[in-house]
């Protein structure tokens, strides 16, 4: 056994103690309430989900495994002379809550070069998409196509104990996450450097850096991938992604079905795919400005007529967060370092002088401040990446890592199939009437 899958078992083993303890002597403690406007409103701020990988605060936004963002990015370790720590270390971190030693890394890092092999078929399905396909509805059809592969399934057809499910489960998560960034170049290789080819990946680098070199992308864009993975690797667990990828994952569907699915729910334009409608929005204004850039007044005024045609500002607000996203500020330093004078990172960096200030004034986004998604496509397209329909397959390779450790996990502890409750609008009118008839005779 690995030293990861060691560390991980002997954690399992003391988590379910928790887990059946708080089932058993605390099953029907109240931990929340939940009110019509939670139910009609997209089930916001109920407690109903359990996870440790992550844990996001309104305020202070996302920690891993109790570590702020900062935390993770200085605490992890890195290769000699690299800015931004490995990715393997932050798979070693989100499944066992210890910071890894570069030794641990190391050995995290060759198990993930040796299952960097991609079936041909796989291949065969990305070359058989028209090419006006968007780079998510691939990924997607991709990644599902590799189900066969799974450990889990064949294990579980043989009459696999409950207890051995996560065993299996982790042999498929860690073959899924070293396949993705080949599955991702290959993609972006296909639909936008035809001439160039397919670059297959180097056994000598990490996934950071071997991602740069399968794009073609020179340094620091092994750094770019490694802080832009890490940053969007999870999010709690009530997000669409991560929480499509856990419902899928809760039928016991394989995790290739799973992540399939968890992109499926990242590629709607209020998630993931917020970063390249940021991109495009800003076309948009670059177009009218004529080159230019624009005054204060003009940005204000290209805002105003975007919320004006009843759309909404692409990478602001959010569904959580009521601050600035920390995600945000990470990728801002690294442009206030890297391309201060990037004209993109300009506008980018402007409307965070207007927007907040207009979507306050309008009166309706609860956080008037900027996601993730408002700066990360700006960093991609300073290093060439300006097809900007790709962003988002580069967050699901990032979310995956996040996801496929809370699946881990879910089958670790036995999380049954996920069923919530639905009502009808009678009975919601006749629960509110009975209520309000409740508290008029007492
Ligand atoms: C990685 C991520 O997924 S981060 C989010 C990425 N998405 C985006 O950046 C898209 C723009 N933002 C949004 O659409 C929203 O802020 C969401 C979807 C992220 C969150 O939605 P909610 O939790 O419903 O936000 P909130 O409660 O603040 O919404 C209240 C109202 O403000 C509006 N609003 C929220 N954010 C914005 C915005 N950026 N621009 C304009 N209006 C907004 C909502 O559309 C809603 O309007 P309505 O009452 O007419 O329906
Ligand atoms: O938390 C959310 O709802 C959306 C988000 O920022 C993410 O999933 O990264």
């Amino acid at each position: 056994m690995s030293k990861l899958k060691d560390t991980l078992y002997q954690k399992i083993l003391d988590h379910r103690k928790r887990t059946t303890k708080l089932l058993k002597k605390s099953g029907d403690t109240v931990i929340d309430q939940v009110t019509v406007s939670q139910i009609i409103g997209g089930m916001r701020g109920i407690k109903s989900l359990v996870t440790d990988i992550s844990y996001l605060d309104p305020y202070e936004g996302i920690r891993y495994r109790g570590y702020t963002l900062q935390e993770v990015l200085s605490k992890l370790p890195k290769a000699e002379g690299a800015e931004m720590p490995y990715v393997e270390g932050l798979y070693y971190l989100l499944l066992t809550g210890e910071m890894p030693s570069k030794e641990e890394v190391e050995e995290l890092m060759v198990t993930f070069r040796n299952r960097r092999i991609v079936p041909r078929y796989v291949w065969d399905v990305i070359d058989s998409f028209p090419s006006e396909s968007h780079p998510m509805a691939i990924l997607s059809a991709a990644v599902m196509s590799l189900e066969r592969e799974s450990h889990f399934n064949v294990k579980y057809k043989q009459g696999l104990s409950k207890m051995d499910y996560w065993d299996s489960t982790f042999e498929d998560a860690t073959n899924l996450i070293a396949k993705m960034p080949l599955i991702g170049a290959y993609i972006y290789n296909k639909l936008y450097q035809k001439g160039k080819g397919h670059r297959y990946p180097d056994p000598s680098m990490d996934l950071g850096a071997n991602f740069a070199y399968m794009m073609g992308k020179d340094k620091p864009y092994d750094d770019v991938s490694r802080m832009y993975f890490i940053i969007h690797a999870d999010h709690e667990s009530g997000n669409v992604s991560a929480h499509t990828g856990h419902l899928v994952a809760s039928t016991l569907s394989d995790v290739y079905y799973s992540i399939s699915a968890m992109i499926n729910g990242l590629a709607g334009p209020l998630h993931g795919l917020a970063n390249q409608e940021v991109l495009r929005w800003l076309q948009g204004l670059r177009n009218q400005m004529d080159g230019k850039l624009p005054s204060e007044d003009e940005m204000k005024q290209y805002v105003w007529d975007t919320l004006n045609k009843g759309q909404v500002i692409p990478g602001y607000g959010h569904a959580v967060l009521r601050k600035t996203d920390p995600r945000y500020t990470v990728q801002r330093e690294f442009c206030l370092k890297h391309m201060p004078e990037d004209e993109l990172f300009k506008y980018v960096d402007a409307l965070y002088k207007v927007v907040p200030g207009i979507l306050r004034e309008q009166g309706k986004a609860k956080n008037p401040w900027p996601n993730v998604d408002a700066q990360s496509g700006v960093v991609q397209w300073h290093y060439g990446i300006t097809e900007y329909d790709f962003y988002t397959v580069l967050f699901a390779i990032g979310r995956s890592i996040g996801v496929l450790s809370n699946i881990i996990w879910d089958r670790a502890l036995g999380y049954p199939l996920e069923r919530p409750k639905s009502v009808t609008t009678d009975m919601l009118e006749k629960m509110v009437r009975s209520t309000k008839e409740f508290v008029n005779t007492n």
